[in-house]
């Protein structure tokens, strides 16, 4: 069978679909979340297609139709803001003068309401994004152990915590305190965890926001809105949907957005900062473009160099900001090692998302296999060529891996972001070469450094680790384990993630100060006893 065919052959018809990765019916979302009501939407609606096609009768593939939801307006983001910012009251509102304690136990609730859809959001991510139906499980479990993590976090912290003498006299209580509205954007990717890893730091450290779901995995959060209804005070979560580019240029422009949380592109972000009258007010917490290297040097293990390259390549088909985007290979062991990725390439199982053990599956956005196709088009013009047989080979939403060899820096793959399913190859003579690549790079996240030779490593980490936020010594790039910082430098992100580097930054330090004289000893022990909870349950430091 010719490979396009096989290709072609992972597409079943519907009915063959197995009932049990179905999603019930089709998804039409008409209603949003605002000031703690579901409203009522009988406006314009957005399509769904999923990146899983289906035959028709006479073979021609489309994609499944899954569902619609709201494509609200101007007016709607401003009601939604409108309810973000009475809710946050100046600081005042119900939410932000909460205790942690309190505020903490919404949050369980709410992971327990989230728990309950587990089932029906994992299928709706791998319908949604067409991640495998694995990755779509571990997705979400990713996501509860980061919101319990945090919880734990915010015990640990609250607990180690105590009003202390700062110097002199003077008595302070630390506090972090919330910031105000927050604007909340994920990206397609990873459309629950990653959107989570600042919607759920931003709300528990007591600010209120508006939240945009991705615009591919939109509908997987439709389960979650009555959770958030239930478990948060009203006006703390507000939802706003539809296309970006006509709702949040106007939320930017009102000047009350605090905290601009964005995942995607440096484009975007920088557009939308600009926006804001008054941009030394905004607060960003960005996770945006990349570029990641991976470094192998003739002293590596080509057998784990090219596994870990795989794995960082190619897991969700390249789709990941921290995915290795271009490979240096030493000259001396260049064969060897594409020999190997090639071999390694073909061993990957390809499929729809719900079969076991696959890890290339279609891609969810419409014009991304033109765009690949482009990209290497453009290298083989340029005197590269793909190494691995059928590499770059494209059926309906599905790309089959390529490896392009040799680039260089006349070609589109050298520097743009392809966020695909491609990996672009770079032989080198001297270290210096992929030192200067990062030197000039715009982007600065990760890379990864393949080498047997302790001094060799040991002499690459401080070049890189100052040029990127994370050197990863004989394994792929990634972000995990969410408890590490995640960052990026230049163009790459803006604030820092993790468990607990989220809180901060959804936060400010503040003090509550007094000198210790003979009259405020008396007066603290009795504000305490006049404050509610709050004073007590408010002062932790970090
Ligand atoms: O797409 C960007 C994500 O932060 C990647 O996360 P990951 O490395 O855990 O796949």
């Amino acid at each position: 069978m010719e490979f396009s065919d096989q290709l072609k052959a992972v597409f079943i018809p519907e009915s063959d679909i197995p009932v049990e990765f179905s999603i019930p019916e089709e998804i039409h979302q008409r209603e949003y979340l605002c000031n703690g009501e579901m409203l009522k939407w009988d406006g314009p609606v957005s399509e769904v297609y999923s990146p899983v096609c289906v035959p028709d009768k006479e073979g021609n593939l489309y994609r499944k139709f899954i569902g619609t939801y709201p494509i609200c307006t101007e007016k709607e983001a401003m009601e939604a803001l409108d309810a973000a910012v009475k809710a946050y009251d100046n600081g005042r509102g119900e939410w932000p003068t909460m205790s942690i304690d309190n505020r903490i136990k919404c949050l369980q609730k709410f992971v327990f309401k989230m728990n309950e859809q587990r089932s029906l959001v994992v299928k709706l991510i791998m319908w949604e994004i067409g991640k495998s139906h694995a990755d779509a499980a571990k997705e979400f479990d990713r996501t509860i152990d980061y919101i319990n993590a945090t919880i734990d976090a915010l015990k640990d912290i609250d607990r180690q915590s105590s009003r202390f003498e700062m110097e002199e006299g003077v008595v302070a209580q630390i506090r972090r305190s919330p910031i105000g509205v927050v604007l909340c954007m994920g990206p397609f990717n990873y459309p629950l965890n990653e959107t989570f890893t600042t919607l759920i730091p931003a709300i528990i450290m007591g600010n209120t926001l508006l939240f945009k779901p991705p615009k591919h995995g939109t509908l997987l959060h439709y389960p979650l809105l009555k959770a958030f209804q239930e478990s948060f005070p009203k006006g703390v979560v507000n939802t706003i949907y539809g296309r970006g580019a006509n709702i949040t240029p106007g939320l930017m422009q009102t000047g009350k957005i605090n905290v601009l949380a964005f995942i995607g592109s440096s484009k975007v972000a920088n557009d939308l900062k600009k926006r804001h009258p008054k941009i030394n007010r905004l607060r960003a917490v960005l996770s945006l473009d990349a570029k990641n290297a991976a470094i192998v040097t003739k002293n590596a293990d080509i057998k784990l160099a090219v596994s870990e390259t795989i794995l960082g390549a190619l897991s969700f088909n390249g789709q990941r900001c921290t995915a290795i985007k271009i490979v240096f290979v030493h000259k001396a062991i260049a064969d060897d090692f594409l020999k190997q990725l090639s071999v390694a390439v073909a061993q990957l199982k390809f499929g729809m998302p719900w079969v076991q053990g696959v890890s290339l599956t279609p891609l969810p956005e419409p014009g991304k296999p033109e765009y690949l196709k482009t990209c290497i088009d453009d290298a083989i013009s340029h005197g590269a060529h793909v190494v691995n047989e059928n590499g770059g080979t494209n059926i309906a939403s599905f790309v089959y891996p390529a490896i392009v060899y040799p680039v260089n820096e006349k070609m589109k793959l050298y520097r743009e972001e392809q966020f695909g399913p491609i990996i672009p190859v770079i032989p080198y003579d001297s270290i210096e070469e992929p030192i200067q690549y990062q030197i000039d790079s715009p982007h600065g996240m990760q890379v990864s450094i393949f080498s047997n030779d302790a001094k060799e490593i040991a002499s690459l980490i401080d070049p890189f680790v100052n040029l990127v936020s994370r050197v990863n010594i004989n394994s792929q790039c990634q972000r995990g384990p969410d408890k590490f910082p995640f960052t990026g430098r230049k163009d790459s992100a803006e604030g820092t993630l993790s468990v607990v580097d989220a809180l901060r930054s959804f936060s400010i330090r503040s003090l509550v100060a007094t000198k210790m004289n003979e009259t405020n000893k008396g007066l603290i022990n009795e504000i305490v006893n006049h404050h509610d909870s709050n004073f007590l349950s408010t002062n932790f430091i970090f």
